[in-house]
């Protein structure tokens, strides 16, 4: 048989005879067949024409950033979804049953965020098909994560500076990082949120008819001249200041709101929140509630800039969300003010959470921020007259809550250096408490 084999000329019988008899005789076959395959593959590229990533691979067009934008969120969203199977030993919160024509398709931009995912929570138990859209600059996975998996719920990374294309009902539009430290930290980036991103999301609004609500601030009031705020006062702001990315950003955004709202028919919905605090507060946020209680949760020093005369109005995010729901579906247009009426003076406020939390710390003060308003308080006379709201909240049960989220964030985290100037030294071990 192999006599015939060779008889018949067979090259790769041959070949393996060789191979057999001198082992010098593999290699060098080895050596040809590789050179073969390298003169195939490139006499091949030579015959293919370039696809479209090659074509364009000198300067990146928009359409192959976006196909590449997309395979990068699928993969992504497989990722998660294996992880809540990791995850998914005590399934999900119950959620309503509703009827097909009352499930909604809602897009809460920012939804991975302290004040968007408390609302994606609620959205969720109320029965709707929410999509999370985020860039994750703030916003955490572990926010939302014990929605991952569930048929009702998406989650994509993304940019809202980038525009998207889905079909839905509502959009919450929340999505600018929040704290002043975090919203100056990249002014130019914040002022792209706010305009471009705002802009993408009510071309979004217009195309599938959706309802769209632009989570907006107490900021845009900037430094007020009076007091308590009313919607229809139009503010005091700095236009080149450290905080003008964020208020004029906003001022802007409502602006571009009732101009599509007037030239389109967008339906629009404009929140103006007042300083918020609760469960998944960013432990860097930044913010007064968090450092203040991070703070003194450590014994650490608590970090009073100015003389702490400057007043705020504190909400606890629960009451937020519900302020967010009920003024998304109701039939009022013009912007609503969301805040706890509840003022404290910021030093008041240190004692507060000192006391609250049994804390050792000392109160120290720190220079003024620029721009800081002297004083802010809703009027939320609107909100009670036309969505039928008001806080239910007292600030003292709101703290206490937060306080208990922070120490477990604390247990997690071992410790945590809140964000700010000052903030990062740890109190020194000699100083006696005050
Ligand atoms: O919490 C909010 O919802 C609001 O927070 C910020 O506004 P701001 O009032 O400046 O927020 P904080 O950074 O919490 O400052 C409140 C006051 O506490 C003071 N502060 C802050 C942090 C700190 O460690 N110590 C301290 O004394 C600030 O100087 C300021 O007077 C945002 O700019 C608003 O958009 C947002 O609505």
């Amino acid at each position: 048989m192999d006599e015939g084999k060779e008889a018949g000329g067979s090259v790769m019988w041959k070949m393996r005879r060789q191979i057999q008899r001198r082992p010098i005789y593999l290699l060098l076959t080895s050596c040809t067949v590789c050179a073969m395959l390298v003169v195939a593959v490139l006499k091949q590229g030579e015959r293919t024409p370039p696809g479209p990533l090659e074509r364009e691979s000198t300067s990146l067009s928009p359409s192959v950033v976006e196909g590449v934008v997309r395979s990068t969120i699928v993969d992504q969203i497989a990722t998660m979804r294996a992880e809540s199977v990791r995850l998914g030993k005590s399934g999900y919160a119950p959620v309503k049953r509703l009827p097909a024509n009352q499930k909604l398709r809602i897009l809460v931009t920012g939804g991975a965020g302290f004040v968007g995912s408390n609302l994606v929570d609620r959205l969720m138990t109320e029965g709707h098909e929410v999509t999370v859209l985020d860039n994750l600059f703030t916003g955490r996975k572990k926010n939302i994560e014990h929605w991952f998996g569930h048929p009702n719920f998406a989650f994509v990374v993304g940019d809202v500076v980038q525009p998207i294309m889905l079909e839905v009902d509502q959009i919450y539009h929340l999505a600018c990082p929040a704290s002043p430290p975090h919203y100056q930290y990249n002014p130019i980036k914040t002022i792209k949120t706010s305009t471009e991103g705002t802009l993408n999301m009510l071309g979004l609004a217009k195309r599938v008819n959706a309802r769209m609500l632009l989570a907006s601030t107490s900021e845009i009031y900037g430094d007020p001249e009076i007091h308590p705020q009313v919607e229809t006062y139009w503010g005091n702001v700095n236009p080149i200041g450290p905080r003008a990315c964020y208020d004029e950003g906003k001022r802007v955004a409502e602006t571009m709101m009732y101009s599509y709202q007037r030239q389109v028919g967008v339906d629009v919905r404009v929140a103006r929140i007042f300083n918020t605090f609760g469960r998944r507060m960013h432990p860097n946020d930044g913010r007064v509630v968090s450092n203040f209680i991070i703070q003194a949760l450590q014994d650490k020093d608590i970090t009073l800039y100015g003389d702490g005369s400057q007043t705020r109005s504190f909400q606890f995010v629960d009451d937020l969300v519900d302020g967010l729901y009920k003024l998304m579906n109701s039939n009022y247009s013009l912007p609503v003010n969301l805040g706890n009426p509840d003022e404290y003076a910021v030093a008041t406020f240190a004692h507060t959470i000192k006391r609250l939390t049994g804390s050792r710390s000392r109160i120290v003060s720190l220079p003024a921020t620029t721009d800081d308003p002297r004083k802010r308080k809703p009027d939320i006379t609107v909100a009670k007259r036309h969505i039928g709201w008001q806080p239910r909240w007292t600030v003292q049960m709101g703290l206490e809550h937060t306080i208990e989220y922070f120490k477990k964030e604390l247990e997690d985290m071992g410790e945590i250096i809140p964000t700010g100037p000052r903030a990062s030294k740890p109190r020194p071990l000699n100083l006696k408490p005050h």
